[in-house]
């Protein structure tokens, strides 16, 4: 199920402006890694490249590889629809379809991409999906209701069920809990830790306490400055990069000195 990530000097560009430039990263299997940095350095950038979500951004391209166990997310005939749906995507704000029940968010992303299935294994799929995104006992006797009638984090939740769903390898969070209480934020936290069993989990956070709780490697990203492309600093175990960095600019910024 969770398979790794290849990255290969990896431009990318909106128009003509060079947004982040020369990233190199292997992000393993069964793993959480956190993307880190001052606001504008590229993180959610980068991470819509790894499943080629940037593509919906008019005039967004990429340069360089993106291999999925050495499988080229960029090569000839290789369709985004496909790509999304090995590699998940959950964003900052919870967003189910509003008018949508709960059941039929969670089979969103089944249906979009037009898979058949039967009442049955639909029932099956329902259920795991929440189960496995920790929201089954809280919703299970209201599956018909809209999903616009949860709080946040609940709502966060089933699109992560959603997510889960489609059976991808890989699941991308941007901020997944930015628009979240610390209470739904706590269960989200402990929703990644056990995610991990299954997937290779990425995630962009602004909160440090956050990726030093949550994930196994960090990756730092900066700039140099206002016009200038956003760089890979440095990657390491999280443990490392809270606490002995080897570059100076990571140090300041995990120890809260800019950014
Ligand atoms: N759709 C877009 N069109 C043009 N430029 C963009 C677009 N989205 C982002 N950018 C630019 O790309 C650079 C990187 O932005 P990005 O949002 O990836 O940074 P970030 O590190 O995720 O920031 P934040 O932490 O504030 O979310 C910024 O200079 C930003 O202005």
């Amino acid at each position: 199920m969770s398979k790794r990530i290849d990255v290969t000097d990896l431009n990318v560009y909106y128009g003509n402006f060079l947004a982040v430039e020369g990233v190199n990263i292997s992000i393993e299997p069964k793993s959480v890694t956190a993307f880190i940095g001052p606001s504008g350095c590229g993180k959610s950038t980068f991470l819509r490249t790894l499943n080629r979500m940037h593509e919906v951004i008019p005039g967004a391209r990429v340069e360089g590889k993106v291999m999925l166990d050495g499988d080229n997310l960029y090569g000839s005939g290789v369709d985004p629809v496909t790509v999304r749906s090995h590699i998940g995507m959950v964003f900052q704000r919870p967003n189910p379809f509003p008018t949508m029940s709960i059941r039929d968010n969670v089979l969103a992303g089944i249906k979009l991409n037009n898979k058949r299935i039967s009442k049955a294994d639909a029932d099956d799929l329902v259920e795991s999906s929440l189960q496995g995104a920790n929201l089954w006992n809280e919703v299970k006797d209201r599956l018909d209701k809209p999903g616009s009638g949860l709080s946040g984090g609940q709502q966060q939740r089933l699109c992560i069920a959603r997510t889960i769903a489609v059976k991808p390898e890989v699941i991308l969070m941007d901020e997944p809990c930015s628009a979240l209480d610390p209470i739904s934020t706590l269960a989200i936290e402990d929703l990644i830790n056990e995610l991990k069993n299954d997937y290779t989990v990425v995630i962009v956070t602004h909160n440090m306490q956050q990726a030093a709780r949550v994930s196994d490697k960090t990756a730092f990203f900066n700039i140099a400055g206002t016009g200038k492309p956003g760089k890979l600093i440095e990657y390491e175990d999280t443990a490392i990069i809270f606490s002995n960095p080897s570059v100076k600019a990571t140090e300041d910024y995990v120890s809260g000195r800019f950014g």
